[in-house]
């Protein structure tokens, strides 16, 4: 992993790491596990336990099921060298971690007690081989190569995220927040935060979408602020190179007239933006922010089901237009956007966001990230943004 970028709030993951995947055949795997079995240890519930789940394997291997297997690198095979994944992300977990994580949440292990053997190696086999029982019989044990160093940096980066979050907002608090940035606290204008925030949303999508394969955005402007973070992304989007077009059903913004960005007429139908669907390569949803209330009123009842149904890749900006800022998209009649750039802090509507997320609005001063407990993870470089590592719905073991 040398070299390689992690952070706290970027997990290490598989791809980060040179690992050589081996499955073992049955009688190494043996081997391995009678090695395991030498260590010190009080025969206990976990012994037996494991023994079981070394027949449930030869039973399985005989009746040609998944083959049980151990994967690995050419690092030394000790405890302080293994990490694990999920079954559910394709993160590494070392090991210690992953009892506090993962032990105490399986429920097929509530009836033991698992103090005695914490720092042990065998329980978390036999959580990993529980786990993996209700979807295939591998065992997924990864050496790493990484050095001492390394190694304490990864757990370091364990037990922060064990400890610390990532605050997510309700619209009272995002207000609030919005309000203090402007007041003396912050200092900022409106017409600052906003530029701020639109580069950030341009950022995203030219991270994301390529001007090259995705030339022509199609930013759908919303009546309150977010919309205008949409013009001023649209602007940096021109000039980074993308064609820009502005649906905006409730005003108009001279500085995008003067770059000549094609901006649609203004009208409450949404013929218009049936069009400019149909000529656009991906969408910048800068419709409605934390202020939305449900439901949506015309034209955008319209509007959403038009854009959902083009197909086209869609980047939401701070919340995906029609999901409730606090219970998400319970109603079901909100965009599913890929991408989704959150500003100062994500709201707590998103939390089963599964898409690509991303952080921006790059200018809360410090004494307001304490003092709203927002947890703001650190910006790489001089970017404006920052990727937020995704909620769920990967399955790490079908992805090595
Ligand atoms: N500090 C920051 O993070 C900053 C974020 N910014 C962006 O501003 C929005 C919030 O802006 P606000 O003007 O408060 O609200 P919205 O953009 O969400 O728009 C409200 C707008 O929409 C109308 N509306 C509300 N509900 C409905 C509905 N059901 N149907 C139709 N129309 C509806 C309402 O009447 C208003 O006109 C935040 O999310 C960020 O994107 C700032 O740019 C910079 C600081
Ligand atoms: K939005």
């Amino acid at each position: 992993m040398p070299g390689r970028y992690y952070s706290k709030f970027i997990p290490p993951s598989l791809s980060m790491s040179e690992l050589v995947c081996q499955k073992l055949d049955n009688d190494a795997t043996d081997l391995l596990i009678d090695k395991w079995l030498e260590r010190p240890h009080r025969p206990d519930a976990y012994y037996d336990w494991f023994q079981r789940v070394r027949e449930r394997r030869h039973h399985a291997t005989t009746n040609a099921r998944n083959q049980q297997r151990l994967l690995w690198n050419k690092g030394v095979f000790v405890p302080e060298n293994i990490f694990i994944r999920t079954v559910d992300t394709g993160r590494l977990i070392p090991l210690d971690r992953t009892w506090v994580t993962h032990v105490y949440h399986h429920k097929s292990m509530s009836r033991l007690n698992m103090m005695p053997v914490i720092f042990s190696m065998l329980p978390e086999l036999m959580l990993l081989r529980g786990m993996h029982d209700r979807g295939c019989d591998d065992i997924y044990v990864i050496v790493t190569d990484l050095k001492r160093q390394e190694m304490d940096q990864v757990t370091e980066y364990f037990q922060y995220t064990a400890t610390m979050s990532l605050r997510y907002l309700t619209a009272k608090l995002a207000q609030q927040i919005d309000e203090e940035l402007m007041s003396a606290a912050g200092a900022f204008s409106l017409d600052q935060l906003m530029e701020l925030a639109g580069l950030a949303c341009a950022q995203t999508l030219a991270k994301v979408y390529h001007k090259d394969k995705y030339p022509r955005v199609l930013v759908c402007c919303g009546p309150g602020n977010q919309g205008g973070d949409g013009l001023v992304a649209a602007r940096h989007l021109g000039m980074f190179g993308y064609q820009p077009t502005i649906w905006m059903p409730k005003r108009l913004k001279t500085q995008c007239d003067n770059m000549k960005i094609q901006t649609l007429a203004p009208s409450d139908d949404t013929h218009s933006l049936s069009d400019a669907l149909a000529r656009s390569d991906v969408i910048l949803d800068a419709i409605f922010g934390f202020s939305f209330k449900p439901p949506v009123r015309a034209p955008f009842e319209t509007a959403l089901p038009l854009i959902s149904s083009s197909g086209l890749p869609i980047i939401s900006v701070d919340i995906p237009s029609g999901w409730d800022v606090e219970h998400g998209n319970a109603e079901g009649v909100g965009l599913n956007p890929d991408v989704l750039i959150s500003l100062t802090a994500p709201k707590e509507g998103v939390r089963q966001f599964t898409g690509r997320h991303f952080l921006g609005g790059r200018f809360v001063p410090k004494s307001m990230e304490e003092k709203f407990a927002l947890n703001l993870p650190d910006y790489p470089g001089f970017d404006q943004i920052v990727e937020l590592p995704q909620t769920k719905g990967t399955n790490g073991a079908q992805r090595l």
